[in-house]
């Protein structure tokens, strides 16, 4: 059951019925200490990371996990930035506790290597449906209503998920998976629609998890959509959340049948008396403030270069040498396509600048113009500028977790009983052989 904790300050105040700036209840909210584990705003530290991982108890993830104020990691900005990576959470958390492989916290981690697996297969195919989901591709509009889009839908779990998306840049799975339940089975909004809106809002937006988490829901990437009533909300979920009387509260078997008719559920008759919450502004570019330049190949003339992009924010490699040049990178044909809201270019900028002296921002063509003086480029790769790194640089891969799975699996569990087989400990897992990349 749902215990009272630091989300509700912050609901508290998105409830009351007026305009407020969603950034402003975020540091209302919380808490004064930089070093607590706070989810709302999450340090962009190596330190932080760490915190965070010393914190995982896996006995109460596995446990509460599925309430909104259970005991989850908040570790994904960290993940998805590639400053600690899912073998770094595993470690850390087997230094103190000898977990099972088949432990709910390792096969959640397996989760999030599980989509990146699929992006490596699929490629591109991940941005449309995988399979038929319960209605016609054309059964499903477009565009996100606008008043999903404002929170002023009028059935509170759903108001509460967009306000607190926006105030915190973070939502729990939960409230993620009823979001994107309630905006593709019952609004009938493409799933496509919804996962372009969300990931630009969220610090831990990352292609793979979010797109094919969002198919899953739709059902166009699992056996069967993901539906949820108000009693479910009412189990996890603080009471401003919960919504007696609305559309959702009816039976799973209804649930069942309103997902396979086309029409939408009409607009809650409340909604129209809500006030309406502000979208934060997505933006292509960085900002100013976080000190770039046009690429310029006279840095780099004739030396050994590292790039440094927003997925690999971890340390430095120990092999540099002391004439290398760390360059940062943001890719223009990337962020035009991917805008983020002020939070994460905030985040991401933070790490960047600990890192690198020097920072670009510009398009592919002038970047690889400007790598082509240097001497040497490496870089780390990652699959959301996969089709630019190896143009320019000799990558590297990350580290993987999981062994390889050759077979193409199309179900997480296909793909689970592969990459576990024949191991019983997650320390197992970790010494594994033969790892290759899983991103
Ligand atoms: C509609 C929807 C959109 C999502 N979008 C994203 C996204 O853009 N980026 C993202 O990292 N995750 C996404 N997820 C997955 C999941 O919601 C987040 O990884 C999780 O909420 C992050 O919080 P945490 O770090 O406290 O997770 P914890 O529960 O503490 O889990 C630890 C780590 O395991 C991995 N993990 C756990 N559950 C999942 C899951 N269901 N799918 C994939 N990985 C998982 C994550 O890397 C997470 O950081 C999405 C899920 C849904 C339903």
């Amino acid at each position: 059951m749902y215990r009272k904790h630091q989300f509700d300050l912050l609901l508290d105040t998105v409830v009351a019925e007026e305009a407020v700036e969603p950034a402003a209840l975020v540091s209302s909210a919380s808490p004064a200490s930089p070093t607590s584990f706070d989810l709302l705003t999450p340090l962009p530290t190596l330190a932080a990371a760490r915190e965070r991982i010393a914190a995982v108890r896996p006995g109460a993830y596995a446990r509460t996990r599925n309430s909104l104020d259970g005991a989850v990691t908040g570790l994904s900005p960290y993940l998805t930035h590639g400053m600690v990576s899912l073998r770094d959470v595993l470690a850390g958390v087997c230094q103190r506790y000898p977990l099972e492989v088949q432990h709910k916290f390792v096969y959640e981690l397996g989760w999030r290597a599980f989509y990146r697996y699929v992006w490596s297969r699929r490629g591109a195919r991940i941005f449309d449906s995988l399979h038929a989901g319960p209605l016609p591709e054309a059964a499903y509009a477009r565009e996100l209503p606008d008043d999903i889009r404002a929170g002023a839908t009028g059935v509170p779990v759903i108001d509460q998920a967009v306000r607190t998306l926006y105030a915190t840049g973070n939502l729990h799975n939960h409230a993620r998976m009823w979001l994107a339940s309630y905006v593709v089975h019952l609004r009938k909004v493409h799933w496509r629609a919804g996962a372009d809106w969300m990931v630009g809002h969220l610090l831990d937006g990352d292609l793979a998890s979010n797109h094919l988490s969002w198919q899953w829901v739709a059902g166009t990437g699992s056996h069967k959509p993901y539906l949820f009533n108000a009693e479910n909300v009412a189990k996890y979920a603080p009471p401003q959340w919960h919504s007696p009387g609305t559309a959702l509260d009816v039976s799973y078997e209804a649930l069942g049948e309103l997902a396979l008719q086309p029409d939408p559920v009409p607009a809650e008759p409340g909604g129209r008396r809500l006030v309406r919450c502000q979208e934060p502004a997505l933006l292509a570019e960085p900002p100013s403030s976080l000190d770039v330049c046009a690429p310029d190949a006279q840095a780099v003339a004739g030396r050994d270069v590292w790039l440094v992009h927003p997925w690999s924010l971890g340390e430095l490699p120990a092999t540099l040498g002391p004439e290398t040049v760390v360059v940062g990178l943001y890719l223009s044909d990337f962020h035009l396509l991917w805008p983020w809201d002020q939070r994460r270019w905030r985040f991401v900028g933070s790490r960047m600048r600990e890192l690198t002296s020097l920072r670009w921002h510009g398009d592919a063509a002038s970047v690889g113009r400007a790598l082509k003086a240097a001497r040497s480029v490496r870089c780390q790769l990652d699959p959301h500028l996969a089709p630019w790194l190896p143009l320019w640089a000799q990558c590297q891969n990350p580290p993987a977790l999981f062994p390889p799975v050759d077979k193409p699996c199309d179900l997480f569990t296909q793909w689970w009983r592969r990459s576990t087989q024949g191991l019983q400990t997650a320390a197992q897992l970790l010494a594994a052989e033969g790892r290759r990349d899983e991103r």
